[in-house]
């Protein structure tokens, strides 16, 4: 039954083929002659091969001098410091203003018209805190699209709560212990308790957050081809014994000490940013915070500004410790987010050391 079925069926195709064929074109093949004379009659009536001639005229004119337009535009004054301006900010985004990552992705030459500044995605952990609230305002404020990611271990709700609206904004409560995977350009990787009250409450929880954390954000900076910016510490030089320290002073810090999960943290999390600038080609940028104050640092979180502000709003006596002679310097928040900033951009890796270069004692300090 299958059989002639399909045998009824294949006849039938063959007929349908046949068929179109026996009538098919033959007409259409008698129309040609008869029909080229009449064309080139009309083609001659009222002038329309003038006409035609004139179009093709005033159109090839417009192809022939476009190109020439265009290249005399840079030697007009006014024109060419706009134009050269506007593609100046573009490799700027894209590097982030060097000729480093970005500058592969992005097309030399002239820029199309309506494309300005290509906007960057950027990660900042730990941008809930203090320092990194700071950061991704200046992020945002530029017009780049600011991923945080913060576990609010230290880090506020508050501090972010103005940009909650902003579709260029974005917020995940993670912890950068644990891998994440995201699609970004750079990483400004600050997640970590940096108060010496905070990081010594849960000591091992600093050092893994600096190790395994680091680790992560670095792996996912290899992946997916981001610059990475480290957050590291003027701890890294301990106890220090040249004044002031330079870069390139190795430091003398107490392995086995209670504030060891975090100065030996931050050294190993800036082992492992070199090595995987060494090693795995990823670009890298480490910066040596030293001590900073502005809007936003947490009136409890025990480090010196802090706690003298709190005490004199409270108007208790400052707690000076020791004899007060140890020096700090103290650098405002903006001086510092602007020096981040301008380092991922930059073209060198460091370390840098970020402070401001006058120091004082911390009896100097009480007086202020
Ligand atoms: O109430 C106080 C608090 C602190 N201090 C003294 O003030 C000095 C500064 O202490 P802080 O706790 O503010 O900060 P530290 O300089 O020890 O560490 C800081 O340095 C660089 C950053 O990277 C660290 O994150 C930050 O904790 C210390 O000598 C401390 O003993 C007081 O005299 N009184």
């Amino acid at each position: 039954m299958m059989k002639q079925l399909h045998k009824q069926t294949s006849l039938n195709h063959r007929r349908d083929e046949e068929i179109p064929n026996s009538q098919s074109y033959s007409p259409k093949m008698l129309k040609h002659p008869r029909s080229l004379p009449r064309s080139i009659n009309y083609l001659f009536k009222e002038q329309r091969l003038l006409f035609i001639l004139v179009g093709i005229l005033i159109g090839s004119t417009f192809f022939i001098f476009q190109p020439t337009l265009s290249r005399l535009n840079p030697s007009d004054p006014t024109t060419h410091s706009s134009l050269s301006s506007s593609i100046y900010h573009g490799n700027q985004d894209s590097s982030s203003g060097s000729s480093g990552f970005f500058s592969k992705r992005t097309f030399p030459g002239r820029v199309p018209a309506g494309i300005g500044r290509k906007s960057l995605r950027i990660v900042v952990t730990g941008g809930a805190g203090f320092v990194g609230s700071h950061l991704v305002d200046k992020l945002i404020s530029r017009g780049d699209e600011v991923i945080v990611i913060d576990n609010f271990f230290t880090g506020r709700k508050e501090n972010l709560v103005h940009l909650f609206g902003n579709p260029r904004f974005e917020l995940i409560r993670h912890d950068v212990v644990e891998p994440i995977l995201l699609e970004v350009d750079q990483i400004y990787h600050l997640a970590c308790p940096a108060s010496p009250v905070h990081y010594k409450y849960n000591p091992v929880k600093t050092i893994k957050t600096n190790v395994m954390g680091t680790l992560n954000m670095l792996g996912l900076a290899k992946r997916v081809g981001a610059r990475f910016l480290l957050t590291s510490t003027s701890e890294v030089y301990g106890d220090p014994l040249e004044h002031p320290q330079k870069e390139t002073y190795w430091g003398n810090v107490n392995p086995i000490g209670e504030r060891s999960c975090y100065d030996e943290g931050k050294r190993t999390a800036e082992t492992l940013a070199m090595d995987y600038h060494r090693g795995a080609d990823v670009e890298v940028r480490i910066a040596r915070i030293f001590n900073t104050y502005g809007p936003r640092m947490c009136l409890d979180d025990g480090r010196v500004v802090s706690n003298f502000v709190a005490q004199v709003i409270r108007k208790q006596p400052m707690t000076v410790y020791g004899d007060g002679k140890q020096t700090r310097s103290f650098q405002y928040v903006s001086d510092l987010v602007d020096g981040l900033v301008a380092l991922m951009e930059g073209e060198h890796v460091g370390p840098f050391n970020l402070g401001n270069p006058g120091e004082f004692t911390m009896l100097e300090l009480a007086e202020r």
